[in-house]
């Protein structure tokens, strides 16, 4: 038996982060910023308004003035109209100031106020004064040309890819999400529709693993149920074409663990038992590997065991931050945090405890009132944490501080 750190990083070594590539801004929400983005033009591009109003000359624009109003600047306007003493032109917000102004005097510091107006006034009565280039917004005060907008290694938000459209640009060199396989094998899995006869259940596992990869930022390539059939198996992992299998069931000691018959002693794969409860089966590796000598060039495969707690814990311990080296983070593992018991409960000697709970911002409790168990599938509807008891504590009392994984 392993322990859950050796597994994790015996995972993490193994990985390695996926090629950038070019990719639209339109679809790069959420990936890695594989380089640094440089804005090509200063940010704002133009002095430009920053209200709707009249752009003057300050020496004109007394308190009681009145100016003529000589053009007409709307936003996308490319014109630069001269303004004479005593003169006044009609601009938008974000219409470029003439070069002949040097403050904005806003509509409501006007005789006309905010009344629309479809054609400037001949004229308009400045009543209050502008300080030096008011509402006036510089051309690269927000950012010179040439600078980094956005730098490599950011995890690209909402925030970050308007940055990179103000920047200039509409794609970007990014890590690509990896695109995830997930095979569920069982013979006694139908679909959540079907009505079960005896011995059969609704398959899962496969719907956990698709939601909690796309969480993790990756993509579902596709899905499969196979039934406990080595043949099958085989031909179902023939050529993935994906960057990342993960598969569940099948991977103990059964007669028909069919996973384990098909993939145990494959080169580059290994099954082996870790110190947690749920997940202590474990199958990992490369798998496309030729030679225990050839470079690692097989994409990675999760032989997660089948009951669906334990698949949501190993999921959150093993999978996922792989997934996410992969794509190119830094920042793998979900914050964890520290919380008081709302009540006692037993976990196993000697496996750290992996148990979905129910978290808030004091306190922790079980998800499933029947305790731990990796069958105890109902559990995880409540389920917003992970607690996580470590393997020398036997019990945990009313009160104790847990280390609690925060999921949502
Ligand atoms: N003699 C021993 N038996 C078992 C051991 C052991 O050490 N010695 N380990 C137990 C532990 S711990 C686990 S965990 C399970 C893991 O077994 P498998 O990975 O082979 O998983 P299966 O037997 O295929 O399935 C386990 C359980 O989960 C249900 N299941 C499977 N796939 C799905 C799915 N896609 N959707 C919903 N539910 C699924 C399945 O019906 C079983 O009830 O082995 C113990 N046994
Ligand atoms: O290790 Mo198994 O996943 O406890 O039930």
């Amino acid at each position: 038996m392993i322990t859950v750190d050796e597994h994790r990083s015996r995972i993490q070594t193994t990985v390695s982060r996926l090629p950038a590539t070019i990719l639209s801004i339109h679809s790069a929400a959420g990936l890695v910023l594989a380089e640094d983005v440089t804005n090509r033009w200063p940010v704002p591009l133009f002095d430009n308004s920053a209200m709707d109003g009249y752009a003057v000359r300050r020496v004109d624009a007394a308190v009681g003035a009145t100016l003529k109003v000589v053009a007409d600047v709307p936003a996308g306007s490319p014109d630069d109209p001269p303004i004479g003493a005593g003169e006044a032109v009609r601009i938008m917000t974000g219409a470029p100031v003439p070069t002949d102004a040097d403050a904005i005097v806003p509509l409501e510091h006007t005789d006309l106020g905010t009344e629309i107006l479809a054609t400037p006034p001949d004229s308009v009565t400045v009543t209050v004064e502008p300080k030096p280039h008011a509402h006036i917004r510089r051309s690269g005060e927000d950012a010179p040309a040439g600078a980094v907008a956005v730098s490599a290694g950011t995890v690209l938000g909402p925030w970050q890819v308007s940055a990179i459209a103000s920047a200039g640009h509409d794609r970007v060199l990014a890590y690509r999400r990896p695109r995830v396989a997930v095979i569920s094998t069982g013979t006694e899995l139908v679909e959540p529709s079907q009505t079960p006869r005896r011995g059969q259940i609704p398959e899962s596992n496969s719907v956990l693993l698709s939601a909690a990869v796309a969480e993790a930022g990756a993509e579902v390539g596709w899905t499969a149920t196979v039934e406990d059939d080595e043949e099958a198996l085989r031909r179902t992992l023939a050529d993935p074409d994906v960057d990342a299998v993960v598969l569940t069931g099948g991977a103990s000691v059964g007669a028909f663990d069919v996973v384990k018959a098909v993939l145990n002693g494959v080169v580059g794969i290994e099954f082996t038992t870790v110190a947690m409860q749920p997940g202590k089966p474990q199958g990992f590796g490369l798998l496309g590997v030729r030679a225990p000598s050839a470079e690692r060039t097989g994409i990675p495969v999760f032989c997660l065991p089948g009951n669906p707690v334990s698949v949501a814990v190993s999921f959150e311990m093993f999978v996922r931050p792989a997934l996410r080296k992969m794509a190119g983070h830094t920042d793998l593992d979900r914050p964890r945090v520290v919380r008081r018991a709302a009540t006692g409960w037993r976990s196993r000697a000697d496996r750290v405890q992996i148990l979905p709970a129910v978290a808030d911002a004091q306190t922790v409790r079980p998800a499933s009132r029947g305790g731990s168990g990796s069958h105890l599938v109902s559990s995880l509807a409540d389920a917003s944490a992970l607690a996580i008891v470590p393997a020398d504590v036997v019990e945990i009392f009313e009160g104790d501080p847990v280390t609690v994984m925060v999921l949502s």
